[in-house]
């Protein structure tokens, strides 16, 4: 039986049970082994840190632990209980010269399975140092006017008179699921009743389905259904952020409805367009909270006038997975408690809404258990079966051959300490194919390391400084042209860094795959 026992100082981790070094029975001696080795080398499974062939010794020594051993006796401010105390363990530590001691705090550090110490230099390194980085400034010596690069985006986006909606989807292979179908007829109902004049007595509906559930299919049904049957003006297809609007070919919803404050003409603007509008399709319904609701059902009235209605008199479909993302600096609409009016509003609206369709038929994962998996997870009902499932997949359970598979995938990951360690760690990997060694990696510091400028609403999140390297994939982090989808989280690749004779580049050139075709357009030029 494990007991509990708090200890009245602060003390560091200890093992137990305690095992001493004794050098006549080998079989204590090596329980004394691995407890050391689990003590001081990374690990997560036991099985994995040692084979059957090895013995604890072995690994023992491989890890040089007698060194980490003396390292552990040398914590001065170890707590070593007396003698009358019953708080265990009277083994006396021996302590030695206090000048060359490891804080605790770092010995520890050294030994937890995330350390992720950065041991190349990245920038300072020969291959970074002897780069010719000016070279590359004369293949664009053509553009004297370096604001043509300036201006690019700006410059395309007054001229693009592409469309940027893809009409002709495919939707003869799709079978719709007897839950998709349903959606379909009810709007297809309200459709009718719109075109017949007739009253309508359901105008708001919610579809709430899992990922893969064919929301995204259904928007484009029914976005096609409305272009012909209403006109393609007759409906604002919108999202809470730049990426989920991308995705449906939409608009984000403050690009719409202007939060927050919309006065003179853009208020004109907005009420022009909305005088055709029938249909307001919102997806990711779970970022969108109580208050946004409000203030969108308020835009809808002040622009048509009709105070009476919610919306308007609108149609109004929401689609998405409340479990899903919950809206930033908002009420979602589960919220028990909405301390202002503002979002009591948008909570009593959501509750009016008429009707709500589940999409149950996931039709994107053909893999049962991990399906069931997913769904568990999202009930917060995982059994053990279900975690010793994902345990599985553990990165270090899966095979070299699979794990390199995702040695490209996006990783998520919770601080901003560690995507810089990752991003770091990928470009001192990255080769560069014409020399077949490492790709030179360019560090630039920047101007002012004030601590105002790391923070987001001084300077967008400014590092101290940033590694770039020819190659190197790189993400977008604000909108920057919507219908050519550079919005925050698109994802592209360095082309090249431009100096023009200052210590900092000028400009540096990035390809995305959604602008290909101007990129090369500026290239010929
Ligand atoms: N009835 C159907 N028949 C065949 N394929 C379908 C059907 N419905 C959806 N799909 C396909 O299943 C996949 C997932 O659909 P979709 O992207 O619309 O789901 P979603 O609910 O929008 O997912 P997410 O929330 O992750 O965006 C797509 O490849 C889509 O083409």
């Amino acid at each position: 039986m494990i007991k509990w026992k708090s200890l009245s100082l602060e003390t560091i981790v200890r093992v137990f049970p305690q095992c001493r070094k004794i050098t006549t029975d080998v079989n204590l001696n090596e329980k004394y082994y691995r407890n050391q080795v689990l003590l001081h080398v990374n690990w997560r499974i036991e099985d994995k840190i040692k084979n059957s062939a090895q013995t604890w010794e072995n690994l023992y020594e491989m890890h040089n632990l007698t060194e980490e051993e003396n390292v552990l006796c040398n914590f001065t401010n170890t707590n070593t209980p007396n003698e009358n105390s019953d708080d265990l363990d009277n083994e006396s530590l021996q302590l030695i010269d206090e000048d060359n001691l490891d804080e605790e705090f770092m010995v520890l550090a050294r030994s937890g399975p995330y350390t992720n110490e950065i041991l190349i230099p990245l920038g300072n390194r020969e291959v970074d140092l002897n780069h010719d980085w000016d070279a590359s400034s004369k293949t664009y010596d053509i553009y004297i006017w370096y604001s043509d690069f300036e201006n690019f985006i700006n410059f395309h986006k007054s001229n693009d008179t592409s469309s940027p909606v893809d009409s002709s989807f495919p939707f003869s292979y799709v079978n719709w699921s007897s839950d998709q179908a349903a959606v379909i007829k009810q709007v297809s109902n309200q459709i009718e009743e719109i075109k017949s004049k007739q009253p309508q007595t359901c105008k708001t509906i919610i579809v709430q389905g899992k990922a893969g559930t064919g929301k995204s299919i259904i928007i484009k049904y029914i976005t096609t259904l409305l272009s012909t049957e209403l006109g393609s003006n007759s409906y604002i297809l919108a999202a809470p952020t730049g990426v989920s609007a991308v995705l449906i070919n939409g608009k984000t919803l403050h690009s719409v409805f202007q939060f927050p404050t919309l006065t003179g003409e853009k208020a004109k603007n907005l009420s022009d367009m909305l005088s055709d509008i029938k249909f307001l399709i919102l997806d990711e319904y779970s970022m969108i909270g109580c208050k946004t609701l409000a203030m969108i059902n308020r835009r809808c009235k002040d622009a048509n006038g009709n105070t009476e209605e919610d919306f308007a008199c609108l149609n109004v479909i929401l689609l998405g997975d409340i479990k899903q993302l919950p809206p930033v600096k908002d009420n979602p609409f589960y919220a028990r408690l909405c301390k202002t009016n503002l979002a009591r509003e948008g909570r009593s609206h959501i509750e009016n809404f008429h009707k709500t369709f589940i999409l149950s038929t996931c039709h994107r994962q053909s893999d049962i258990d991990f399906l069931q998996v997913l769904n568990k997870l999202s009930d917060y009902n995982v059994s053990n079966d279900n975690f010793q499932l994902l345990r599985s997949r553990f990165i270090i359970e899966i095979a070299p051959d699979e794990e390199n598979k995702f040695a490209n995938a996006l990783h998520l990951y919770s601080t901003q300490e560690e995507v810089k360690m990752y991003n770091i760690k990928k470009l001192s990997e990255l080769i560069d194919h014409n020399t077949g060694n490492y790709a030179p990696v360019l560090k630039i510091n920047s101007k002012n390391s004030c601590s105002l400028a790391g923070k987001k609403q001084e300077a967008e999140g400014l590092h101290k400084e940033i590694y770039l390297a020819k190659n190197c994939r790189i993400m977008l982090k604000s909108n920057l042209w919507f219908d050519k989808k550079l919005v925050n989280g698109s994802q592209g690749k360095v082309i090249d860094t431009i100096y023009n004779g200052t210590d900092f580049p000028s400009v540096i050139l990035c390809e995305f795959p959604s602008i290909l075709d101007l990129h090369l357009s500026l290239i010929k030029k």
